[in-house]
Protein backbone atom coordinates (compact mmCIF):
# COMPACT_ATOMS: atom_id res chain seq x y z
CA UNK A 1 0.00 0.00 0.00
CA UNK A 2 1.83 3.31 -0.94
CA UNK A 3 0.34 6.36 0.87
CA UNK A 4 1.69 10.22 0.02
CA UNK A 5 0.52 11.46 2.89
CA UNK A 6 4.00 11.65 5.14
CA UNK A 7 4.03 9.01 8.84
CA UNK A 8 4.88 11.46 11.32
CA UNK A 9 6.86 10.54 14.05
CA UNK A 10 7.42 11.71 17.47
CA UNK A 11 10.89 11.01 19.87
CA UNK A 12 11.27 11.00 23.20
CA UNK A 13 14.53 11.24 24.53
CA UNK A 14 17.67 12.82 22.28
CA UNK A 15 20.53 10.69 24.35
CA UNK A 16 22.96 8.12 23.02
CA UNK A 17 19.53 6.19 21.55
CA UNK A 18 17.63 9.06 20.38
CA UNK A 19 19.99 10.92 18.60
CA UNK A 20 21.05 8.33 16.41
CA UNK A 21 17.03 7.23 15.78
CA UNK A 22 16.90 10.83 14.70
CA UNK A 23 20.51 10.86 12.51
CA UNK A 24 19.16 7.18 10.72
CA UNK A 25 15.61 8.92 10.40
CA UNK A 26 17.21 11.61 8.18
CA UNK A 27 19.81 9.76 6.63
CA UNK A 28 17.86 7.20 5.64
CA UNK A 29 14.69 9.13 4.69
CA UNK A 30 14.43 7.78 1.32
CA UNK A 31 15.00 4.10 1.80
CA UNK A 32 12.67 4.35 5.08
CA UNK A 33 9.74 6.19 2.40
CA UNK A 34 10.36 3.09 0.12
CA UNK A 35 10.22 0.59 2.54
CA UNK A 36 7.30 2.09 4.76
CA UNK A 37 5.42 3.04 1.50
CA UNK A 38 5.04 6.24 2.80
CA UNK A 39 7.35 9.27 3.50
CA UNK A 40 8.53 9.01 7.36
CA UNK A 41 8.31 12.22 8.87
CA UNK A 42 9.91 13.68 12.05
CA UNK A 43 7.76 16.05 13.57
CA UNK A 44 8.97 16.63 17.40
CA UNK A 45 12.05 15.79 19.85
CA UNK A 46 11.41 15.65 23.20
CA UNK A 47 14.39 16.44 25.68
CA UNK A 48 14.74 17.69 28.96
CA UNK A 49 17.14 21.03 27.90
CA UNK A 50 16.61 22.73 24.91
CA UNK A 51 20.25 24.05 25.62
CA UNK A 52 21.95 20.84 26.10
CA UNK A 53 24.81 19.58 24.17
CA UNK A 54 23.80 16.48 22.05
CA UNK A 55 25.99 14.24 19.27
CA UNK A 56 23.43 15.17 16.41
CA UNK A 57 21.98 18.90 15.32
CA UNK A 58 18.24 18.65 15.81
CA UNK A 59 16.37 21.43 14.18
CA UNK A 60 15.48 23.92 17.01
CA UNK A 61 11.71 23.96 15.79
CA UNK A 62 11.51 20.51 16.17
CA UNK A 63 13.15 20.74 20.02
CA UNK A 64 10.63 20.59 23.04
CA UNK A 65 10.55 20.15 26.62
CA UNK A 66 6.61 19.69 26.83
CA UNK A 67 6.79 15.75 25.85
CA UNK A 68 3.20 14.89 26.87
CA UNK A 69 2.04 17.66 24.53
CA UNK A 70 4.00 16.32 21.73
CA UNK A 71 2.96 12.67 22.64
CA UNK A 72 -0.48 13.48 22.28
CA UNK A 73 -0.51 15.75 19.45
CA UNK A 74 -2.82 15.17 16.80
CA UNK A 75 -1.23 14.82 13.75
CA UNK A 76 1.37 12.34 15.30
CA UNK A 77 1.45 8.58 14.03
CA UNK A 78 4.42 7.04 15.70
CA UNK A 79 5.76 7.59 19.02
CA UNK A 80 9.32 6.74 19.98
CA UNK A 81 10.28 6.28 23.93
CA UNK A 82 14.07 6.29 24.47
CA UNK A 83 14.31 7.99 27.84
CA UNK A 84 14.61 5.36 29.63
CA UNK A 85 13.29 4.48 33.38
CA UNK A 86 9.95 3.82 34.80
CA UNK A 87 8.50 7.67 34.75
CA UNK A 88 7.78 9.82 32.79
CA UNK A 89 8.36 7.16 30.39
CA UNK A 90 5.27 5.19 31.58
CA UNK A 91 2.75 7.70 31.66
CA UNK A 92 3.95 9.45 28.05
CA UNK A 93 3.72 6.05 26.96
CA UNK A 94 0.35 5.24 28.17
CA UNK A 95 -1.14 8.96 26.45
CA UNK A 96 0.41 8.28 23.64
CA UNK A 97 -1.50 4.80 23.22
CA UNK A 98 -4.51 6.41 24.65
CA UNK A 99 -4.92 9.01 22.05
CA UNK A 100 -4.23 6.94 19.61
CA UNK A 101 -0.24 6.68 18.66
CA UNK A 102 1.90 3.51 17.87
CA UNK A 103 4.81 2.96 19.80
CA UNK A 104 8.24 2.12 19.77
CA UNK A 105 10.30 1.86 23.01
CA UNK A 106 13.87 0.47 23.74
CA UNK A 107 12.49 0.73 27.67
CA UNK A 108 13.67 -3.14 29.07
CA UNK A 109 13.17 -1.37 32.69
CA UNK A 110 10.01 -0.55 32.16
CA UNK A 111 8.39 -3.58 30.06
CA UNK A 112 10.21 -5.80 32.89
CA UNK A 113 8.27 -3.97 35.56
CA UNK A 114 4.78 -3.26 34.35
CA UNK A 115 5.15 -4.94 31.15
CA UNK A 116 1.24 -5.89 31.43
CA UNK A 117 -0.11 -2.35 31.79
CA UNK A 118 1.29 -1.28 28.50
CA UNK A 119 0.36 -4.16 26.32
CA UNK A 120 -3.49 -4.22 27.85
CA UNK A 121 -3.46 0.31 26.81
CA UNK A 122 -2.15 -1.29 23.39
CA UNK A 123 -4.51 -4.08 23.50
CA UNK A 124 -7.49 -1.05 24.12
CA UNK A 125 -6.23 1.26 22.06
CA UNK A 126 -5.93 -1.30 18.67
CA UNK A 127 -2.36 -0.03 18.24
CA UNK A 128 1.19 -1.57 18.30
CA UNK A 129 3.35 -1.62 21.23
CA UNK A 130 7.17 -2.78 19.71
CA UNK A 131 10.40 -3.11 22.41
CA UNK A 132 13.15 -5.23 19.97
CA UNK A 133 15.67 -2.56 21.29
CA UNK A 134 15.02 -3.59 24.78
CA UNK A 135 16.46 -6.60 24.77
CA UNK A 136 20.27 -7.36 23.14
CA UNK A 137 19.86 -4.18 21.35
CA UNK A 138 20.03 -4.42 17.60
CA UNK A 139 19.88 -8.49 18.19
CA UNK A 140 16.88 -9.38 15.81
CA UNK A 141 15.74 -11.79 18.99
CA UNK A 142 12.25 -11.03 19.99
CA UNK A 143 10.36 -10.65 16.83
CA UNK A 144 12.01 -14.37 16.42
CA UNK A 145 10.53 -15.15 19.67
CA UNK A 146 6.96 -13.31 18.78
CA UNK A 147 7.04 -14.04 15.46
CA UNK A 148 9.49 -16.53 13.79
CA UNK A 149 8.53 -19.25 16.34
CA UNK A 150 5.82 -18.62 17.02
CA UNK A 151 4.25 -22.28 15.76
CA UNK A 152 6.77 -23.77 17.51
CA UNK A 153 7.78 -24.72 21.10
CA UNK A 154 10.31 -22.86 22.98
CA UNK A 155 11.69 -24.74 25.77
CA UNK A 156 14.62 -23.05 26.88
CA UNK A 157 16.80 -19.43 26.29
CA UNK A 158 19.82 -19.20 27.30
CA UNK A 159 21.56 -15.33 26.72
CA UNK A 160 24.06 -13.38 27.09
CA UNK A 161 22.39 -10.09 27.60
CA UNK A 162 24.84 -8.10 29.45
CA UNK A 163 27.52 -6.39 27.39
CA UNK A 164 29.22 -5.15 30.99
CA UNK A 165 29.47 -7.91 32.36
CA UNK A 166 30.81 -10.03 29.71
CA UNK A 167 33.17 -7.79 28.98
CA UNK A 168 34.55 -8.26 32.77
CA UNK A 169 34.42 -11.54 32.61
CA UNK A 170 35.81 -12.29 29.26
CA UNK A 171 38.88 -9.65 30.90
CA UNK A 172 39.12 -11.57 33.90
CA UNK A 173 39.61 -15.04 31.77
CA UNK A 174 41.75 -13.78 29.37
CA UNK A 175 44.15 -11.23 31.72
CA UNK A 176 43.43 -13.68 35.17
CA UNK A 177 42.48 -10.33 36.31
CA UNK A 178 40.60 -9.75 39.25
CA UNK A 179 36.76 -8.43 38.92
CA UNK A 180 37.48 -5.22 40.46
CA UNK A 181 40.19 -4.30 37.77
CA UNK A 182 38.69 -5.77 34.96
CA UNK A 183 35.89 -3.84 36.34
CA UNK A 184 37.87 -0.61 36.42
CA UNK A 185 39.25 -1.33 32.43
CA UNK A 186 35.20 -1.55 31.77
CA UNK A 187 34.80 1.86 33.10
CA UNK A 188 37.30 3.61 31.31
CA UNK A 189 36.81 2.17 28.13
CA UNK A 190 33.00 3.17 28.53
CA UNK A 191 31.53 -0.17 28.82
CA UNK A 192 30.57 -0.01 32.34
CA UNK A 193 28.82 3.11 34.12
CA UNK A 194 30.35 5.47 37.13
CA UNK A 195 27.45 3.60 39.17
CA UNK A 196 28.03 0.04 37.74
CA UNK A 197 25.13 -1.55 39.70
CA UNK A 198 22.27 -1.96 37.24
CA UNK A 199 24.75 -4.45 35.37
CA UNK A 200 27.02 -5.62 37.53
CA UNK A 201 24.45 -7.09 39.87
CA UNK A 202 22.56 -8.78 37.70
CA UNK A 203 19.47 -6.38 37.37
CA UNK A 204 19.49 -5.10 33.67
CA UNK A 205 20.03 -8.83 32.51
CA UNK A 206 17.21 -10.13 34.76
CA UNK A 207 14.69 -6.91 33.27
CA UNK A 208 15.99 -8.74 29.44
CA UNK A 209 15.22 -12.31 31.20
CA UNK A 210 11.64 -11.52 32.42
CA UNK A 211 11.05 -10.13 28.69
CA UNK A 212 12.53 -13.35 27.12
CA UNK A 213 10.84 -15.78 29.24
CA UNK A 214 7.06 -13.62 28.58
CA UNK A 215 7.82 -14.04 25.04
CA UNK A 216 9.04 -17.33 24.76
CA UNK A 217 6.37 -19.25 27.30
CA UNK A 218 3.50 -17.14 26.44
CA UNK A 219 2.80 -16.03 29.75
CA UNK A 220 3.38 -13.01 31.98
CA UNK A 221 6.72 -12.73 33.63
CA UNK A 222 8.24 -9.74 35.90
CA UNK A 223 11.46 -8.82 37.07
CA UNK A 224 10.72 -9.27 40.32
CA UNK A 225 10.16 -13.14 39.54
CA UNK A 226 13.78 -13.18 38.35
CA UNK A 227 16.10 -15.08 40.67
CA UNK A 228 18.97 -12.63 40.20
CA UNK A 229 22.70 -12.47 41.58
CA UNK A 230 25.39 -10.59 39.97
CA UNK A 231 29.17 -10.82 39.13
CA UNK A 232 30.79 -9.08 42.04
CA UNK A 233 31.20 -12.48 43.67
CA UNK A 234 32.97 -14.16 41.08
CA UNK A 235 37.26 -14.60 41.74
CA UNK A 236 40.06 -15.40 39.56
CA UNK A 237 39.81 -18.34 41.01
CA UNK A 238 36.50 -19.39 40.09
CA UNK A 239 37.54 -18.17 36.54
CA UNK A 240 40.66 -20.07 36.93
CA UNK A 241 39.13 -23.27 38.27
CA UNK A 242 36.47 -23.44 35.06
CA UNK A 243 39.42 -22.77 32.88
CA UNK A 244 40.73 -26.39 34.38
CA UNK A 245 37.19 -27.94 33.51
CA UNK A 246 37.78 -26.37 29.94
CA UNK A 247 34.94 -23.49 30.99
CA UNK A 248 33.99 -20.03 30.95
CA UNK A 249 32.43 -18.28 33.54
CA UNK A 250 29.65 -16.10 31.70
CA UNK A 251 26.39 -14.08 33.66
CA UNK A 252 23.13 -16.46 31.93
CA UNK A 253 20.03 -14.91 31.71
CA UNK A 254 18.08 -18.80 31.78
CA UNK A 255 14.38 -19.28 30.79
CA UNK A 256 13.33 -22.80 30.97
CA UNK A 257 9.87 -24.43 30.46
CA UNK A 258 9.96 -27.23 33.22
CA UNK A 259 7.66 -29.40 34.15
CA UNK A 260 5.93 -30.15 37.80
CA UNK A 261 5.26 -33.37 39.81
CA UNK A 262 1.52 -32.45 39.25
CA UNK A 263 2.12 -32.66 35.18
CA UNK A 264 1.49 -28.69 34.55
CA UNK A 265 4.48 -26.98 32.60
CA UNK A 266 5.71 -24.25 34.44
CA UNK A 267 8.89 -21.47 34.05
CA UNK A 268 11.91 -21.07 36.06
CA UNK A 269 13.95 -17.71 35.25
CA UNK A 270 16.99 -16.40 36.54
CA UNK A 271 20.33 -14.79 36.06
CA UNK A 272 23.44 -15.88 37.65
CA UNK A 273 26.98 -16.38 37.17
CA UNK A 274 27.52 -20.08 35.63
CA UNK A 275 29.82 -22.17 34.10
CA UNK A 276 29.87 -22.99 30.45
CA UNK A 277 32.07 -25.51 28.48
CA UNK A 278 34.07 -23.86 25.67
CA UNK A 279 32.60 -25.97 23.19
CA UNK A 280 29.21 -24.38 24.05
CA UNK A 281 28.34 -21.90 21.13
CA UNK A 282 28.07 -19.47 24.22
CA UNK A 283 31.49 -19.71 25.34
CA UNK A 284 32.77 -17.56 22.13
CA UNK A 285 31.10 -14.67 22.29
CA UNK A 286 33.74 -12.16 23.99
CA UNK A 287 34.15 -8.53 24.55
CA UNK A 288 30.69 -6.79 25.45
CA UNK A 289 29.07 -8.80 22.51
CA UNK A 290 25.52 -10.69 23.20
CA UNK A 291 23.99 -13.46 21.44
CA UNK A 292 20.42 -15.19 22.77
CA UNK A 293 20.69 -19.53 22.50
CA UNK A 294 17.38 -20.99 21.63
CA UNK A 295 15.92 -24.65 22.34
CA UNK A 296 12.56 -25.35 20.97
CA UNK A 297 11.29 -28.96 20.10
CA UNK A 298 10.87 -28.69 16.08
CA UNK A 299 13.52 -26.46 15.16
CA UNK A 300 16.57 -27.63 17.57
CA UNK A 301 19.24 -24.81 18.58
CA UNK A 302 19.52 -21.57 17.33
CA UNK A 303 21.86 -18.66 18.46
CA UNK A 304 21.23 -15.06 17.82
CA UNK A 305 24.41 -13.05 18.05
CA UNK A 306 25.57 -9.54 17.96
CA UNK A 307 26.09 -6.02 19.39
CA UNK A 308 23.32 -5.88 22.33
CA UNK A 309 24.19 -2.07 23.13
CA UNK A 310 25.54 1.39 21.59
CA UNK A 311 23.89 4.45 20.03
CA UNK A 312 23.54 3.20 16.41
CA UNK A 313 23.04 -0.64 17.47
CA UNK A 314 20.04 0.02 19.35
CA UNK A 315 18.92 2.49 17.29
CA UNK A 316 18.85 -0.07 14.66
CA UNK A 317 16.61 -2.52 16.48
CA UNK A 318 14.63 0.79 16.86
CA UNK A 319 14.03 1.65 13.16
CA UNK A 320 13.17 -1.95 12.47
CA UNK A 321 10.20 -1.22 14.56
CA UNK A 322 9.74 1.77 13.62
CA UNK A 323 9.16 0.60 9.64
CA UNK A 324 7.10 -2.19 11.11
CA UNK A 325 4.71 -0.23 13.15
CA UNK A 326 4.60 2.30 10.29
CA UNK A 327 3.69 -0.27 7.26
CA UNK A 328 0.45 -1.44 9.71
CA UNK A 329 -1.22 1.90 10.39
CA UNK A 330 -0.72 2.44 6.67
CA UNK A 331 -2.43 -1.35 6.25
CA UNK A 332 -5.21 -0.29 8.77
CA UNK A 333 -3.64 -3.57 10.69
CA UNK A 334 -1.55 -4.31 13.73
CA UNK A 335 1.02 -6.70 14.78
CA UNK A 336 0.36 -9.53 17.61
CA UNK A 337 0.06 -8.35 20.99
CA UNK A 338 0.95 -9.74 24.14
CA UNK A 339 0.44 -13.45 24.05
CA UNK A 340 0.17 -14.95 27.70
CA UNK A 341 -2.48 -17.34 27.28
CA UNK A 342 -0.69 -19.88 28.59
CA UNK A 343 -0.47 -18.64 32.05
CA UNK A 344 2.05 -20.39 33.77
CA UNK A 345 3.48 -20.39 37.36
CA UNK A 346 6.86 -19.60 37.99
CA UNK A 347 8.60 -21.76 39.80
CA UNK A 348 10.94 -20.76 43.28
CA UNK A 349 14.21 -20.71 42.85
CA UNK A 350 15.36 -23.86 45.19
CA UNK A 351 12.95 -25.98 42.44
CA UNK A 352 15.46 -24.80 39.71
CA UNK A 353 17.54 -27.96 38.45
CA UNK A 354 21.17 -27.52 37.62
CA UNK A 355 24.58 -28.58 38.06
CA UNK A 356 27.23 -27.05 40.40
CA UNK A 357 30.86 -26.78 40.73
CA UNK A 358 32.02 -26.87 44.59
CA UNK A 359 35.42 -25.89 45.99
CA UNK A 360 36.12 -26.79 49.37
CA UNK A 361 39.15 -26.69 51.77
CA UNK A 362 39.27 -29.39 53.66
CA UNK A 363 42.10 -30.82 56.12
CA UNK A 364 44.10 -33.61 53.88
CA UNK A 365 43.51 -36.64 55.99
CA UNK A 366 42.16 -40.19 55.55
CA UNK A 367 38.18 -40.14 55.55
CA UNK A 368 37.45 -36.18 54.47
CA UNK A 369 36.54 -37.71 50.84
CA UNK A 370 34.16 -40.23 51.92
CA UNK A 371 32.91 -37.42 54.21
CA UNK A 372 32.23 -34.79 51.96
CA UNK A 373 31.06 -36.99 49.60
CA UNK A 374 28.62 -38.83 52.30
CA UNK A 375 27.04 -35.07 52.76
CA UNK A 376 26.14 -34.47 49.31
CA UNK A 377 24.65 -38.19 49.13
CA UNK A 378 22.54 -37.21 51.68
CA UNK A 379 20.88 -34.63 50.18
CA UNK A 380 20.03 -36.39 47.00
CA UNK A 381 22.85 -34.65 44.64
CA UNK A 382 24.92 -37.30 42.63
CA UNK A 383 28.43 -36.39 42.72
CA UNK A 384 29.77 -36.65 38.38
CA UNK A 385 33.44 -35.51 39.04
CA UNK A 386 35.79 -35.01 42.15
CA UNK A 387 39.17 -33.31 41.97
CA UNK A 388 42.16 -32.67 44.58
CA UNK A 389 44.94 -30.00 44.39
CA UNK A 390 47.14 -30.50 47.56
CA UNK A 391 47.72 -27.38 49.85
CA UNK A 392 50.47 -28.34 52.59
CA UNK A 393 48.85 -29.92 55.35
CA UNK A 394 45.36 -29.22 53.36
CA UNK A 395 43.53 -29.87 50.34
CA UNK A 396 40.99 -28.62 47.85
CA UNK A 397 38.48 -30.84 46.61
CA UNK A 398 36.72 -29.77 43.29
CA UNK A 399 33.49 -31.63 43.28
CA UNK A 400 30.97 -31.21 39.90
CA UNK A 401 27.80 -32.88 40.57
CA UNK A 402 24.57 -34.09 38.48
CA UNK A 403 21.66 -32.62 38.03
CA UNK A 404 20.27 -31.28 41.58
CA UNK A 405 17.47 -28.46 42.94
CA UNK A 406 19.32 -25.27 44.27
CA UNK A 407 17.53 -26.44 47.75
CA UNK A 408 19.41 -29.86 47.68
CA UNK A 409 22.55 -27.99 46.73
CA UNK A 410 21.58 -25.33 49.04
CA UNK A 411 21.23 -27.69 51.83
CA UNK A 412 24.62 -29.99 50.84
CA UNK A 413 26.57 -26.52 51.15
CA UNK A 414 24.86 -26.11 54.76
CA UNK A 415 25.79 -29.46 55.89
CA UNK A 416 30.01 -29.24 54.56
CA UNK A 417 30.11 -25.65 56.32
CA UNK A 418 28.99 -27.31 59.74
CA UNK A 419 31.92 -30.11 59.30
CA UNK A 420 35.17 -29.86 61.38
CA UNK A 421 37.30 -31.55 58.47
CA UNK A 422 36.08 -28.89 56.48
CA UNK A 423 37.69 -25.31 56.32
CA UNK A 424 36.43 -23.18 54.12
CA UNK A 425 33.20 -23.49 51.07
CA UNK A 426 35.47 -21.46 48.81
CA UNK A 427 33.05 -21.01 45.58
CA UNK A 428 29.96 -22.65 44.48
CA UNK A 429 28.84 -21.85 41.20
CA UNK A 430 26.45 -23.42 38.71
CA UNK A 431 26.86 -25.39 35.92
CA UNK A 432 25.03 -24.76 32.56
CA UNK A 433 25.03 -25.94 28.48
CA UNK A 434 26.19 -29.24 29.59
CA UNK A 435 23.93 -32.32 28.44
CA UNK A 436 23.20 -34.93 30.98
N1 LIG B 1 22.45 2.89 25.25
C1 LIG B 1 22.28 1.61 24.95
O1 LIG B 1 23.23 0.93 24.55
C2 LIG B 1 20.93 0.96 25.06
C3 LIG B 1 20.76 -0.35 24.59
C4 LIG B 1 19.50 -0.95 24.65
C5 LIG B 1 18.45 -0.25 25.21
N2 LIG B 1 18.66 1.01 25.67
C6 LIG B 1 17.50 1.72 26.26
O2 LIG B 1 17.24 2.89 25.52
C7 LIG B 1 16.71 3.88 26.36
C8 LIG B 1 17.55 5.16 26.22
O3 LIG B 1 18.88 4.87 26.59
P1 LIG B 1 20.08 5.86 26.30
O4 LIG B 1 21.31 5.06 26.47
O5 LIG B 1 19.84 6.60 25.06
O6 LIG B 1 19.96 6.84 27.57
P2 LIG B 1 20.49 8.33 27.67
O7 LIG B 1 20.54 8.66 29.13
O8 LIG B 1 21.71 8.52 26.84
O9 LIG B 1 19.30 9.15 27.00
C9 LIG B 1 18.07 9.42 27.62
C10 LIG B 1 17.73 10.87 27.31
O10 LIG B 1 16.41 11.16 27.77
C11 LIG B 1 16.41 12.48 28.26
N3 LIG B 1 15.27 12.69 29.14
C12 LIG B 1 15.13 12.36 30.44
N4 LIG B 1 13.91 12.73 30.88
C13 LIG B 1 13.27 13.30 29.84
C14 LIG B 1 11.98 13.87 29.67
N5 LIG B 1 11.13 13.91 30.67
N6 LIG B 1 11.65 14.35 28.44
C15 LIG B 1 12.53 14.29 27.43
N7 LIG B 1 13.77 13.77 27.52
C16 LIG B 1 14.12 13.27 28.72
C17 LIG B 1 17.74 12.64 28.94
O11 LIG B 1 18.09 14.00 29.08
C18 LIG B 1 18.67 11.87 27.99
O12 LIG B 1 19.24 12.72 27.02
C19 LIG B 1 16.69 3.28 27.76
O13 LIG B 1 15.42 2.71 28.00
C20 LIG B 1 17.73 2.18 27.68
O14 LIG B 1 17.51 1.14 28.59
C21 LIG B 1 19.86 1.63 25.62
N1 LIG C 1 24.27 -1.69 30.07
C1 LIG C 1 23.77 -2.59 29.09
C2 LIG C 1 23.31 -1.82 27.88
C3 LIG C 1 22.22 -2.47 27.11
O1 LIG C 1 21.10 -2.71 27.87
C4 LIG C 1 24.88 -3.58 28.74
O2 LIG C 1 25.98 -3.51 29.27
O3 LIG C 1 24.63 -4.49 27.94
NA1 LIG D 1 17.03 -6.84 20.18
Amino acid sequence: MESDKPLKVAVLGCGSVGSQVVRLLGEQAGDLAARVGAPVELVGVAVRRLDAPREIEVPTGLLTTDAIALVTRDDVDVVVEVIGGIEPARSLILAALESGKSVVTANKALLAEDGPTLFEAAEKAGRDLYYEAAVAGAIPILRPLRESLAGDRVTRVLGIVNGTTNFILDKMDTSGAGFAEALEEAQELGYAEADPTADVEGFDAAAKAAILASLAFHTRVTASDVHREGIAEVTAADVASAREMNSVVKLLAICELRETEDGQSAVAVRVHPAMIPTSHPLASVRGAYNAVFVESEAAGQLMFYGPGAGGAPTASAVLGDLVTVARNRIGGTRGPGESAYADRAVLPMGETVTRYHVAIDVADRAGVLAAVATAFAEHGVSIQTVRQEGRDADAQLVVVSHEATDAQLAATVESLRDMDIVREVTSVMRVEGVAE
